[in-house]
């Protein structure tokens, strides 16, 4: 089912706006595999952590708040992500977005829900042994400084403990696409290709990168 986005209603056009959101652990490949779905099937590729890091560089007292928390491997509290997402989408003249690294807890579920009216399309799950994404991350060299094994491993218990349950409420929704994502990145993608295009519209569109993204 599309989402409707709010707004546009003096037209009493409603612009339809297509949601699907990217979940998986720390290192499990969302920013790798949303880059080229965003080339090959047109969605504006939005990522919550670069939108969070952006806030953080914007030296703003949010910003600081938040990168207390990122650097302890915590959650940001949904009101303030929601609101930098929402911001992004209205700022983006786009109907199809990939929301990269959210949900990440059920708050982050019924906050989006509330807030924006919206519901995904489905919600793609990259599954990927622990081992493997601790692996990436360690090699990933973003100068990040939650990349570091101390926060690693609590990120890692925050998926475990919070983004999991969150996985189970789309799954009983019939929500939920799996891959594996421990293979190489073109395999994982193989897989990822065949869900977007199971979907209405498989026409091949230009890419719609949001200029954020771009910043990395
Ligand atoms: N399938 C893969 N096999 C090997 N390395 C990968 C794969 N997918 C991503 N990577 C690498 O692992 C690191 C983490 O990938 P990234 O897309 O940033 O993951 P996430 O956004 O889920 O944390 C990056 O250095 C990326 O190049
Ligand atoms: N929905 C979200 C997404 C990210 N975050 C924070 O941002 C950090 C980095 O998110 P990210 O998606 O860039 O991390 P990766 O999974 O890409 O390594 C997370 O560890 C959280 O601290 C959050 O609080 N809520
Ligand atoms: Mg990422």
């Amino acid at each position: 089912m599309d989402s409707h986005k709010e707004g546009d209603r003096g037209s009493g056009k409603q612009k339809k706006v297509k949601i699907v959101f990217v979940i998986g652990g720390p290192g499990s490949g969302k920013g790798t595999q949303c880059k080229r779905i965003a080339q090959q099937f047109g969605y504006t590729h939005l990522s919550v952590g670069e939108l969070l890091r952006q806030e953080i560089n914007s030296g703003s007292e949010t910003g600081s708040m938040i990168q207390k928390i990122m650097k302890e491997g915590k959650l940001v509290p949904s009101d303030v992500t929601v609101r930098l997402l929402q911001q992004a989408m209205q700022e983006m003249d786009s109907d199809k977005f990939l929301i990269d690294g959210f949900p990440r807890n059920e708050e982050n579920v019924q906050t989006f829900e509330n807030l924006t009216k919206m519901e995904p399309e489905f919600v793609l799950l990259l599954d990927c042994p622990q081992d493997e994404m601790e692996r990436r991350l360690l090699s990933r060299n973003e100068g990040r400084e939650d990349d570091n094994i101390e926060t690693i491993r609590k990120r890692f218990k925050v998926f475990m403990e919070s983004t999991l349950p969150a996985v189970e409420y789309y799954e009983s929704k019939g929500k939920l696409r799996k891959v594996d994502a421990g293979k190489s990145i073109d395999e994982v993608f193989e897989s990822v290709k065949a869900i977007f295009s199971q979907g209405k519209d498989n026409k091949v569109r230009p890419s719609r990168h949001c200029c954020k993204c771009l910043i990395l």
